[in-house]
């Protein structure tokens, strides 16, 4: 060390010519500390780490451009303890001395000073033992059982390994094993169902939104047609397609005479974003500095010369975002676009319906009225609509022909879950998310069920098996998928009604208690009599026959019948009329505590969707009897009556248990 006093080093000692040298640690560069009258050859006491014989043999001989061996010690932040001996810094900063030491510590000569001083230097500067001299441990490990441990400015490094490792931990050891329920669920036939359903999923064409296409369309061709602005001010709540149609009504059309900029208000940290925004599309770098952004805007978006060609459409998405600031940004875009020489066409979307008149009234003022596209929520049969699209387009070619085949969630699950969804916001994106949890739900299921089986069928004692194949099997049955491989976009399970029923109570953050608390008298009365009515049938049935208990569920009829018959008993109840009732079971099948029975079948026993409220001309069972088939529908209650009797305390208590009891039917 060239110029080393008391830790304190002399930097002016340092040779001139030497670069700066890098160390072991990437975030310093020191320079290097050979002193100036430093011999080639480092003394032998002097113990050199891997990282200053490196040093020492690549240093390239900056004066004659060949590679010399420069004696240069340059001791690393993760040399080991011998060297970090050499330096008094170290020492003197763990133990400081009270008086100031003359002199520099740059030979042994010093070093032997300073360990004079110091009695712990003379010990670390101790020449190791011929036994040490290839020590298979690091020497800061001999050292500690020797000195009281010092804390280590930096980082020690054990050996070449590096403490942190760069890799994962995990990345060396043994995979863990999968659970065996579920194994490599990500690559099941479900996946490709899940991701159409996944937020940010390519949306594919649009389904349905007819009227409101046709509004957009010949807004823009309009425009383009007389090469006139204008504004469209589209409104609706979320999730009602607003943007995906907007984007692909403007993907749809020839728009290469016009000049396009989509923007996206949330994205803006303010107001006036949107002008620099607009520049950046728009504008050429050179305007840059000649005029205010809004000027430089209104003189292109409102030419005063009638020459100018060109014509520019915006859409502005999530307006509502520009009125927390400055509103006087989108007060002036959509005047512009409503000037009569305007050459910009305006699109802005967002939720509310009465956003420019609330919150731009100037443009009232102005007699300035943008034309307003509504969307209004989805209904149920819009949603059921889109989602039944969405799967279908998944059917392999060959067997769309069957209108009524829908794969990985049955249909009836499907109306469920759009009458929930329209019940509530009307946005198409819950649906979709629950439509995908039921995808996940019913894809876990099938491997527990195929893990079961692999399970039962590794069990199966020798002799259970020749009793089977005494018994031929069935012909023509099919053979049972004994993997997740096996089943195909037709044959794969479907996700039943009671998934979609669990699904979407816990979805809306209410569980059945919370919504039988919310029912009203006839409702629950309804229930209590259907309730009654299963557990009479259940009492009547031959138990050798389990399975026919199923297919003969009560249909809407009897348990209006039952309802009826229950109320007049003593008068108890005033019962409502037949379409009063099932306008009750409707809105009982809404909430998910009742649905349709739709016999036995592939993909499970339970549906729903009873379509309870469909005129008779609506309901397609046949032109004939279509009130016939309506009432003859199975219906099933959700709600067990240990559940309805936990629901039923406050008034009209002592109506309902005696309906549950269910005397005289
Ligand atoms: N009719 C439809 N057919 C198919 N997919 C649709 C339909 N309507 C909406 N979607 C899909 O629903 C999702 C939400 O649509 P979009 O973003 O257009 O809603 P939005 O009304 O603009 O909502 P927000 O007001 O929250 O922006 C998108 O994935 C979109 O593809």
């Amino acid at each position: 060390m060239a110029g080393t006093v008391l830790g304190k080093r002399t930097r002016d000692a340092v040779e001139p010519a030497a670069l700066p040298v890098r160390t072991g640690s990437k975030r310093r560069t020191v320079a290097p500390r050979a002193p100036r009258d430093q011999k080639p050859a480092a003394p032998s006491s002097l113990r050199r780490t891997r990282s200053t014989v490196k040093k020492a043999v690549d240093e390239p001989d900056q004066e004659n451009g060949q590679n010399k061996t420069v004696s240069v010690v340059i001791p690393s932040k993760h040399t080991l303890r011998d060297d970090q001996s050499k330096s008094p810094v170290k020492i003197n900063s763990h133990f400081p001395v009270s008086k100031p030491v003359e002199g520099t510590l740059e030979s042994d000569e010093g070093i032997a000073l300073e360990a004079a001083l110091i009695p712990w230097a003379e010990e670390i500067t101790k020449p190791i033992e011929p036994e040490f001299k290839t020590p298979s441990k690091s020497r800061f490990r001999d050292d500690l059982p020797q000195h009281p441990p010092l804390t280590p400015r930096h980082r020690v490094q054990v050996g070449a390994k590096a403490i942190t490792p760069r890799t994962p931990r995990h990345a060396d050891l043994p995979p863990t094993p999968r659970q065996s329920a579920t194994p490599t669920i990500a690559h099941s036939v479900y996946s490709q169902a899940r991701q159409l359903f996944a937020r940010g999923a390519n949306s594919g064409r649009l389904v349905g939104r007819d009227a409101e296409r046709e509004k957009l369309v010949s807004f823009i061709t309009e425009g383009m047609e007389s090469r006139t602005g204008g504004c469209l001010y589209i409104s609706g709540p979320p999730g009602t397609g607003k943007s995906a149609l907007v984007h692909e009504v403007c993907a749809d059309l020839d728009l290469s005479n016009v000049r396009i900029a989509h923007v996206n208000c949330a994205s803006m940290r303010i107001s006036r974003d949107v002008y620099s925004r607009l520049i950046q599309d728009f504008c050429e770098d050179t305007d840059v500095f000649k005029k205010s952004e809004a000027d430089r805007l209104k003189s292109m978006f409102v030419p005063s010369s009638k020459k100018a060609q060109d014509l520019f459409l915006v859409t502005l998405d999530e307006i509502d975002h520009l009125l927390n600031g400055d509103t006087g940004v989108l007060q002036s875009l959509f005047e512009w676009a409503l000037q009569s020489e305007s050459k910009l066409m305006l699109i802005g979307i967002a939720n509310a319906l009465d956003l420019t008149d609330r919150s731009l009234p100037q443009l009232k003022a102005k007699n300035l009225k943008p034309r307003l596209l509504p969307f209004l929520p989805y209904s149920a049969v819009s949603i059921a609509n889109v989602v039944t699209s969405r799967l279908r387009s998944l059917l392999p070619p060959g067997t769309e022909a069957d209108p009524k085949l829908v794969p990985f969630v049955q249909p009836a699950a499907i109306q469920l879950c759009s009458k929930k969804v329209a019940s509530q916001t009307g946005d198409l994106r819950k649906a979709y998310e629950l439509i995908k949890r039921a995808i996940d739900v019913i894809e876990q299921e099938t491997f527990q069920k195929l893990d079961k089986q692999a399970k039962e069928s590794e069990n199966i004692p020798i002799l259970g098996v020749n009793t089977n194949l005494s018994s031929p099997a069935k012909a023509g049955s099919a053979p049972k998928p004994t993997s997740m491989s096996s089943y195909t976009v037709i044959t794969a399970p479907r996700a039943s009604i009671a998934h979609i029923a669990r699904i979407t109570s816990a979805a809306f953050g209410q569980g059945t208690v919370q919504r039988l608390q919310s029912l009203n008298l006839q409702q629950k009365a309804a229930i209590c009599s259907l309730i009654a009515l299963e557990r009479k049938r259940r009492q009547l049935e031959v138990p050798s026959t389990p399975s026919k208990s199923r297919a003969s569920a009560p249909t809407i009829k009897q348990a209006f019948d039952t309802y009826c018959t229950l109320c007049r008993n003593d008068n108890i109840l005033h019962p409502l009329t037949a379409t009063e009732f099932k306008d009750v079971l409707s809105n009982l099948e809404t909430m998910g505590l009742v649905g349709e029975y739709q016999g036995r079948g592939r993909g499970g026993t339970v549906a729903g969707g009873t379509d309870l409220r469909r005129t008779p001309s609506k309901s397609g069972h046949g032109p004939s009897t279509p009130h016939k088939a309506l009432d003859e529908q199975g219906l099933v209650c959700f709600v067990s009556q240990s559940e309805i009797e936990g629901q039923i305390a406050g008034p009209g208590e002592g109506i309902l248990r005696r309906l549950l009891r269910g005397e005289g039917i």
